[in-house]
């Protein structure tokens, strides 16, 4: 299986989990994709359901597939959201924001009781770190943020987009931040949350429930978190 079909097969069977009038949260990016487009072949079939995007990208495919979209602040809990995610190691933590919608992501999946990744084999990781970091940042002093990331065991930090900043939807830029493998996610996320100028970090630490993994020989893996 191609990295496509892979993508396509996890997505596809995240949307089995949807249950009638369910409240859920859509992720963003190339494999929540199809978990979208499957969910509105649903819709169009009579399934009823109420939901909150991660990304105005994913808004505007929800709401094309008439999917009916709600903003964050309008709900209570979420029951279930469906997510990518560019690594997952063995505890499901995860680094997100390759797409660059890690903020509202996040917002979302801890207002979730269940958050479900959907990923290919590929994503898979013993240790977080390979994929740079995505961090969102306050653009007026994106210059300071790097260099305190630069002192903290950083090789390499890039502002993402060239030659113009790529902007987020809540009009942030993002620092892709280059540190190798990471031996203590925690302590890392708490650090870059003291420095002044950052708004989030793509780890994602507690918050996956499950991961639906697509492999390449056709079988679908599926990793619960032990709580
Ligand atoms: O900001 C984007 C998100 O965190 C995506 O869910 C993540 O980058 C994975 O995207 P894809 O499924 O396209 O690899």
């Amino acid at each position: 299986m191609d990295a496509l079909t892979m993508k396509k097969a996890a997505g596809e069977f995240a949307a089995r989990y949807v249950e009638p009038h369910m409240l859920i949260g859509i992720g963003t990016g190339s494999t929540a994709y199809w978990f979208i487009q499957a969910l509105g072949e649903r819709v169009k079939q009579g399934l009823q359901i109420r939901a909150v995007a991660t990304s105005k990208e994913s808004a505007q495919l929800a709401s094309a597939l008439q999917i009916p979209i709600l903003e964050l602040n309008d709900v209570d809990e979420i029951v279930l959201t469906v997510d990518g995610a560019d690594e997952v190691d063995p505890q499901l933590r995860l680094i997100k924001g390759g797409g660059g919608a890690l903020l509202q992501e996040k917002m979302v999946a801890a207002a979730s009781r269940r958050l479900v990744i959907v990923a290919d084999e590929r994503k898979q990781v013993q240790q977080l770190g390979a994929f740079p970091l995505p961090v969102e940042v306050i653009p007026a002093g994106w210059k300071h943020v790097r260099r305190r990331i630069l002192e903290m065991n950083c090789s390499r930090v890039e502002l993402r987009g060239n030659p113009q900043p790529f902007v987020t939807d809540h009009g942030h830029y993002i620092l892709d931040c280059y540190f190798g493998k990471i031996e203590d996610a925690h302590a890392l996320n708490i650090s870059l949350h003291q420095i002044p100028g950052v708004v989030e970090t793509g780890l994602f630490l507690n918050l996956a429930t499950e991961a639906i993994i697509a492999r390449a020989d056709g079988s679908i893996q599926i990793i619960r978190r032990e709580s």
